[in-house]
């Protein structure tokens, strides 16, 4: 299965996405789709084996639309020229049209002033009032500015569809040909004792508004992927390397793996490497939202994009090109905003009924009135009224707009959102469970006691932490890291394993140097009948101090202790306070032992605390936590949970979790692995997640509001409801302002969101 981001062209409204949706899925081998028309894209799922992406771009070219693949590399080059000059084209029409519309339609206006107002106006020719004229005049922008309603609408016709070009086609059309048989056959109403009235300027008004309103939503549109223009802008021009032996400068493009690059104070780094000369500090926070800035020196990373501050150093690029930690987070955030939130659906399926279902009402509105009253200016009015404020285009722009903005906002505060459907579900967050090791604490664990049974013998000492180091060498645990780490400074060497293995969650084990080494838990060595009691009060001693006591066994007999601190993140405490401020009900899950647990726990504000989990449990436990109703006012059956863990071996617990958040530190950033990725390792980003992902709902509850408030209100005004009562009816050409304004609203009540600011408790 592979997936694909196409780029869209030629939607103009809601349903054109649902159009081209089914349009990619009736595709053989299209396995899931889903179009965003506020990005103007499309996430397809497809089966190489049967399908290509050639074959998906030509049903869409049939529906009527076009797409192209959106590639990486193209990305992080800024998009193609093609692309760029394609928008000015359609923005330079747009633009002559509404000069022409908005010309004639003001001449048309004040033509029809006297007669709308019922005054003598002495300023205004009656020459300008002339049908003749007014035809004239009003032709050229209902056939020529008005052209793509009714390109769309006969595109959408073949597909047996009616879109909201639909809907304008042929209100402006209805009222058009209404005038144009009144200009032609006065006569015929004459006759029937009606006067030949003619509407030529409702077709024009209606027309150029709506064209206005589209040129105030494609720029708006266009300040939502701003973000990504921001991320790509991050990027330095040009390196310089260290080629035998001299300096020279390179286009970006041009830096392989392995070129050695120099950086000099104030310059941006160019792309991911590793130090490998001098030291500096150097400043994140554009990608990973970290304010502080962090010391560098030689063996650690650097990501491209950031800013050196004091020092000059030399590092080995060791990613380049579309590999780059920014290039990672520019195609993720392109994803997220092109994918669609489980809201939407609901606006989705509305609007597709909504547009037949004004059709009828339409109709109906035409024939109860000609019925009733028999006047046919009365049935034409109302039905034009209601064809053009029924309008759906604000409902289909209401969520893809606020989500594109949300999630470029929470790119720049180094949260990784990786679709629409987290940031949603983060808002509903009951529950958040902590890892203990490297999401509490800082996950760089160091030995801090070490108590062996036979005193402090210098040799004894040495050679058991010989046969620990030795064995923990084969481990991947931080624990075991810090082990090694803590022989290293003794200057111990070590030795060969045979046999080694590790048992999850409880220890490891091997031969070295002919002795059977086991190193672990309590539990472990219960399980494994050696006894413990030897040193159970400096045991207990190191787990009230909040240190990780591991067991010492050399052929079945407890030799040693370890003791293991790990300190927590300083900002730890304080966003657990945020969190519980916040209503969530914050859990600690690990591990290591209770009383450790609940040390560490009291140490940042923790009151539930799940330790000795196994590693293999730990999504069985998520999993009951989501069983735990609350509140029966929540429409979901379960809690909704979020696990923040490493990331790496956290994985089943992540999947499992409602919402997976992985704390990727620095450039090791495992952004694949969850639904969430805070780029920096502090807690605070999971705070200002969640704040994110409930302003942004909150942003698209307002939208919706907004988008529906014209139509349910105005369709039934439209319709000509109140005029028996009030004698109130909507003028076309309200509806068609009120029409373009609630786009125009809807978008720019999405833009709000650029000033989210997380608050501080
Ligand atoms: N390689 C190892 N060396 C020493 N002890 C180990 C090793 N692997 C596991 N243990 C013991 O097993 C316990 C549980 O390990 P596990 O990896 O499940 O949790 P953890 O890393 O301590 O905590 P967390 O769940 O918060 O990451 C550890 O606290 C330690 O006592
Ligand atoms: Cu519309
Ligand atoms: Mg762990």
């Amino acid at each position: 299965m592979e997936n694909a981001t196409l780029k869209l062209r030629g939607m103009s409204c809601a349903s054109c996405a649902r159009s081209v949706e089914d349009a990619i899925r009736s595709v053989p081998g299209v396995k899931e789709c889903s179009v965003n028309f506020g990005a103007e894209q499309a996430t397809v799922d497809y089966d190489p084996r049967t399908t290509n992406l050639q074959a998906i771009q030509n049903a869409v070219d049939a529906a009527g639309y076009s797409a192209y693949p959106l590639q990486s590399q193209n990305l992080m080059a800024g998009e193609d020229d093609a692309v760029i000059r394609h928008r000015q084209k359609e923005s330079r029409d747009l633009q002559r049209k509404l000069t022409v519309g908005g010309i004639i339609g003001s001449l048309l206006v004040i033509g029809s002033l006297p007669m709308m107002t019922g005054l003598h106006l002495p300023l205004i020719p009656t020459w300008l009032h002339n049908p003749w004229l007014q035809l004239v005049l009003t032709t050229p922008v209902q056939f020529w500015c008005g052209k793509t309603f009714y390109v769309n609408a006969w595109k959408a016709f073949k597909r047996h569809a009616a879109t909201m070009d639909t809907l304008i086609a042929l209100g402006t059309s209805a009222a058009y040909f209404y005038s144009l048989f009144a200009t032609l056959v006065p006569g015929f109403f004459i006759a029937q004792g009606l006067m030949p009235d003619v509407y030529y300027e409702t077709a024009a008004i209606v027309i150029t508004l709506i064209l206005l309103g589209r040129l105030f939503e494609s720029r708006a549109k266009g300040e939502t992927s701003e973000a990504i223009r921001k991320l790509i802008g991050l990027q330095a021009k040009t390196a310089r390397l260290i080629r035998h032996g001299t300096e020279v400068d390179v286009p970006i493009a041009e830096v392989q793996i392995g070129d050695v690059v120099l950086v000099r104070p104030g310059e941006k780094i160019p792309v991911d490497g590793e130090v490998v000369e001098g030291t500096s500090t150097v400043d994140e926070a554009m990608v990973t939202g970290e304010s502080v800035p962090v010391k560098k020196q030689p063996g650690d990373e650097v990501i491209g994009a950031t800013l050196n501050k004091t020092g000059s150093f030399q590092f080995r690029a060791t990613r380049v090109g579309a590999d780059t930690v920014l290039a990672q987070i520019v195609q993720l955030v392109q994803q997220a905003q092109g994918s669609k939130a489980p809201i939407q659906r609901l606006a989705d399926q509305i609007t597709g009924w909504f547009v037949p279902g004004v059709i009828a009402i339409a109709i109906l509105t035409f024939v109860v009135w000609y019925n009733i009253t028999g006047n046919l200016t009365l049935a034409l009015i109302t039905t034009v009224g209601v064809l053009i404020i029924a309008c759906p285009c604000a409902l289909g722009l209401a969520t893809p707009t606020s989500v594109m903005v949300g999630t470029g906002k929470g790119a720049e505060n180094g949260i990784l959102i990786k679709g629409a459907e987290s940031l949603e579900l983060a808002h509903q967050i009951q529950i958040i469970v902590l890892d203990k090791t490297g999401t509490i604490t800082q996950g760089k664990p160091t030995v801090t006691d070490f108590v062996t049974v036979n005193g402090t013998a210098n040799s004894n000492e040495i050679q058991l932490i010989q046969l620990a180091a030795s064995l923990e060498r084969n481990s991947e645990h931080p624990l075991a890291e810090a082990v090694v780490r803590y022989a290293q400074s003794q200057e111990v060497t070590l030795a060969d394993v045979r046999d080694f293995a590790a048992v999850a969650g409880s220890g490891v084990q091997g031969i070295v140097s002919h002795h059977l080494v086991q190193i672990g838990t309590q539990r472990w060595m219960e399980e494994l009948d050696i006894h413990t009691q030897v040193l159970q009060q400096d045991k207990e001693r190191l787990e009230y101090l909040g240190k990780t006591a591991v067991w010492l066994a050399v052929d079945g007999e407890i030799q040693g202790l370890i003791g293991i601190a790990d300190a927590i993140k300083p900002t730890s405490p304080q966003a657990v306070k945020a969190l519980q401020k916040l209503g969530l009900e914050v859990v600690m899950l690990t591990g290591d032992n209770q009383r450790t647990a609940e040390s560490i726990a009291r140490e940042v504000g923790i009151k539930q605390v799940l330790a000795e989990v196994r590693p293999d449990q730990k999504a069985e436990v998520i999993k009951s936590l989501q069983a735990e109703k609350q509140g029966s006012t929540r429409k979901t059956q379960h809690s909704i949970v979020a696990m923040v863990g490493d990331g790496i071996n956290d994985a089943p617990a992540l999947a499992q979790a409602d919402v997976g958040i992985a704390i990727g530190t620095g450039a090791d950033v495992a952004i694949a692995a969850s639904d969430i990725t805070l780029i920096s390792g502090d807690l605070q980003g999971i705070v200002t997640a969640i704040q994110l992902s409930r302003a942004t709902m909150r942003n698209i509850r307002q939208n919706l509001f907004f988008a529906f408030i014209y139509n349910v209100a105005g369709i039934p005004i439209a319709a000509g409801i109140l005029f028996p009562v009030f004698g109130w009816l909507l003028n076309p050409i309200i509806a068609g302002a009120a029409m373009a304004f609630s786009s125009v609203s809807v978008v720019t009540n999405a833009l709000r969101l650029r000033n989210f600011q997380a608050k501080t408790f």
